[in-house]
């Protein structure tokens, strides 16, 4: 039997599991390896054993429950954005006592709810959200354990849309005015402040960025002592890149490293919020080639996924690998646009790739497992697609690929 290896992650290729996948739960369909995420959460875990720590996983990068349920079995924690991620963490099984709230928008409701299931930290965005959670755990008789989300004006290094530190995003409190929000939180009767968080981006492939961060970070947690304000952790993000292509990002432990430079023996525990680190490198989506077409300019694969099931590449232009799930020497190599079936020039899964395939054949994009399916739509009416998870020779169907009567439910026709 061949096997294909999948960076870090191992998915049997010839008859079992992924022609076996395909042909159970239809295509496109997206395919995680327990035994890769597993081993990515805990190399992330490991790498910051010599300090208290805790590994947040950032739910938005996949919120699929069943994966959920497994990085809470392995005792992670979770950050959140939204009552809705927050939901899904209880249902998975996840302890509220180890979930962060992140996120610049915070509603009324989604702040009750967080504070009735008891999360562990606030990371409160906006000045005027701090009132707003003061009022709210009075009328609840709780305290509300925050930290400030500090826009420390790094540069990340990498696409625009998913740089969050810097002074023009939206993201986080300036730095520099940091400390006067603080002390204005501290006298408020129904806040406890517990830490300091920063997040300046997502798919930051060198420490220096970090280190720049946390530097400024560490400098801000000296002034709050020196204003008598005491915090105990330091919550430093996610961010951290994986390759896709041919990026060179740090291990979890060489990214330890980098920052066990500047945190030196200061006491303060770390909470960490990784998302495409854990689970990017443990997914693909499969999809089969269903038309070759060429056209005077270009030779094209249509195949049957699309922007709506995997929106990376049409909206970063981002590289994801192809590769043909089973190499067929016969066929000639020919350079294909990988496209799907939406009507937008955008709809592309990759382009100018290198590929033996025909119709019928079985595609694998890569690295697909964060900001896939989370970030996957209806456009064009098309159901969203099944995901599976392969657990040695085991594979479970951790979500049934959507209907089409679905995709009108909660829709009402208003008639005369
Ligand atoms: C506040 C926050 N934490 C964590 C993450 C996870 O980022 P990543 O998937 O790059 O690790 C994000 C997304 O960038 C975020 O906005
Ligand atoms: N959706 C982005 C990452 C966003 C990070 C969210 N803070 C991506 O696919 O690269």
């Amino acid at each position: 039997m061949k096997v294909f290896h999948y960076q870090g992650a191992l998915f049997q290729a010839e008859n079992q599991p992924l022609n076996a996948v395909a042909a159970r739960y239809g295509t496109p369909c997206y395919v995680y390896s327990r035994a890769a995420l597993e081993n990515h959460w805990r190399a992330y875990d490991d790498a910051f054993a010599d300090r208290p720590h805790l590994i947040c996983y950032a739910v938005k990068a996949n919120s699929n429950l069943a994966l959920l349920n497994l990085l809470a079995r392995l005792g992670s924690g979770f950050d959140i954005v939204s009552v809705g991620e927050l939901e899904r963490v209880l249902a998975a099984g996840g302890d509220p006592g180890k979930v962060v709230f992140s996120g610049v928008g915070k509603r009324e409701e989604e702040l009750r709810r967080a504070l009735e299931v008891g999360i562990r930290c606030f990371n409160v965005e906006t000045p005027d959200e701090l009132n707003r959670l003061d009022r709210i755990a009075g009328e609840l008789g709780r305290k509300a354990p925050i930290s400030l989300r500090v826009n420390p004006d790094v540069d990340a290094q990498t696409h625009p849309y998913i740089s969050t530190g810097l002074r023009e995003n939206k993201f986080g409190i300036a730095i520099d005015d940091a400390l006067d929000f603080y002390q204005k939180a501290a006298a408020l009767p129904n806040l406890a402040v517990t830490g300091i968080d920063c997040h300046i981006g997502s798919q930051i492939t060198n420490t220096a960025p970090f280190q720049d961060a946390l530097q400024r970070v560490l400098n801000l947690a000296q002034r709050l002592e020196q204003a008598g304000i005491a915090i105990k952790h330091l919550d430093l993000g996610g961010g951290l890149g994986i390759r896709y292509r041919d990026e060179t990002p740090p291990t979890p432990a060489e990214y330890a490293a980098a920052l066990r430079e500047k945190l030196g023996d200061t006491p303060y525990e770390i909470l960490l919020e990784p998302g495409r680190a854990i689970v990017g490198n443990a997914g693909l989506l499969l999809t089969r080639v269903e038309y070759i077409k060429d056209t005077p300019a270009k030779r094209f694969a249509i195949v049957d996924a699309a922007m709506n099931d995997l929106l990376r590449p049409a909206l970063y232009n981002a590289w994801q690998d192809i590769v043909a799930v089973q190499q067929d020497d016969a066929t000639p190599e020919a350079v294909y646009d990988v496209v799907g079936p939406v009507c937008e020039t955008g709809d592309f899964l990759g382009k100018e790739r290198k590929l033996r395939i025909k119709p019928g054949d079985l595609l694998a994009v890569c690295s697909a497992g964060a900001y896939g399916f989370s970030m996957s739509s209806n456009y064009n009416s098309r159901p969203r697609p099944a995901e599976v998870l392969v657990d040695g020779d085991k594979t479970h169907l951790i979500r049934e690929r959507e209907t089409l009567a679905q995709l009108w439910q909660g829709e009402h026709l208003v008639l005369g």
